[in-house]
């Protein structure tokens, strides 16, 4: 497996192969890989001929200077998951490489109403600095394929709409979320949640499923209050949305004839903010 630290080292390796018809998957991620991101590269495996997966914790998507600080950064460990999972290439810029005018240069793009709603109410300008530094990573590598999880609903959504704005000919490809046993989505951010957090966190996944297997029994409104009731009376937990919305517009979902639907939960765990959702239909 090969490192490279610039676009320009990147880009030689890159050119004979595209020249040679590889087709070429990307696989973004902040590192602290789990075995969600590995089966992001699984599955890249099917749709391309060379996998490069990029490791960067991108500081222009952060609203939470604290979580940025302590976001976690075991590099020798994602090196060592990504060299066996088959992965041909990583791509490690530090902050300059991919800021080279500073982390505070302009970006803006226009990425529709969704972008205000859910994590875009809660992390404000969060959807910028994604697709700000997904649009670099897209430049940088000019893939055929990029990979990215269900867990992150919304901002497959956002992508999607970046992908539109510039017009760019690459397939996104949407990975479904893996979950620990008992149903916990793997994230990055786990790792800060102490025994009794870990059993809380629990109730996002719980809450979702509620919503899954009761779907015919009760009303939409029935359905979002009694997902919500889970989280009284949890010490420690706090709800940021528990939502069953259009899986197009983000927008609450008005009837269950919609064409997409899709409950979506973020709350914070102890200090720890999670996100999960399912998709309903
Ligand atoms: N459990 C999971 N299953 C499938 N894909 C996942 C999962 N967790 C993250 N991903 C995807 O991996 C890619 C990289 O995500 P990222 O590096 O931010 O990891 P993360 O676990 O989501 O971290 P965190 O949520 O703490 O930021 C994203 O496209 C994300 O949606
Ligand atoms: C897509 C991404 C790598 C951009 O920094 C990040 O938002 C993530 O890991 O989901
Ligand atoms: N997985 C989404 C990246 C973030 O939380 O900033």
């Amino acid at each position: 497996m090969e490192v490279f630290k610039t676009k320009g080292a990147l880009k030689a390796y890159l050119k004979p192969l595209k020249a040679s018809g590889k087709k070429i998957a990307l696989v973004p991620t902040m590192g602290a890989l789990h075995n969600g991101h590995i089966s992001l590269i699984k599955l890249a495996e099917e749709h391309a001929d060379v996998i490069i997966c990029s490791i960067f914790v991108n500081p222009t998507q952060f609203t939470d200077l604290k979580d940025l600080e302590k976001y976690p950064r075991p590099i020798e460990h994602d090196l060592a998951m990504l060299d066996d999972a088959g992965c041909n290439g990583v791509f490690m810029p530090n902050v300059e490489e991919m800021y080279p005018f500073g982390a505070d240069e302009n970006w803006y793009i226009d990425l529709g109403n969704a972008e205000f709603l859910l994590e875009g109410e809660f992390r404000k300008g969060h959807y910028q600095g994604v697709t700000q530094i997904v649009k670099k990573l897209f430049d940088a590598v000019e893939p055929d394929v990029a990979m990215f999880g269900q867990k992150d609903f919304q901002q497959v959504l956002m992508i999607k709409n970046m992908l539109a704005h510039f017009k760019l000919p690459i397939n996104i490809i949407t990975c479904p979320i893996i979950r620990e046993d008992d149903g916990l989505a793997m994230s990055s951010r786990n790792i800060h949640l102490s025994e009794r957090d870990r059993k809380n966190a629990l109730v996002l996944s719980k809450s979702l499923q509620f919503v899954i297997d009761n779907f015919d029994s009760y009303s939409l409104a029935a359905l979002e209050e009694k997902a919500k009731s889970f989280y009284n009376n949890i010490d420690d937990v706090e709800l940021d949305y528990f939502t069953i919305a259009d899986g197009n517009t983000l927008e609450p979902a008005k009837s269950k004839d919609e064409n997409s639907l899709v409950a979506l939960v973020a709350a914070k765990v102890g200090s720890t903010r999670l996100i999960d959702n399912m998709i309903i239909m």
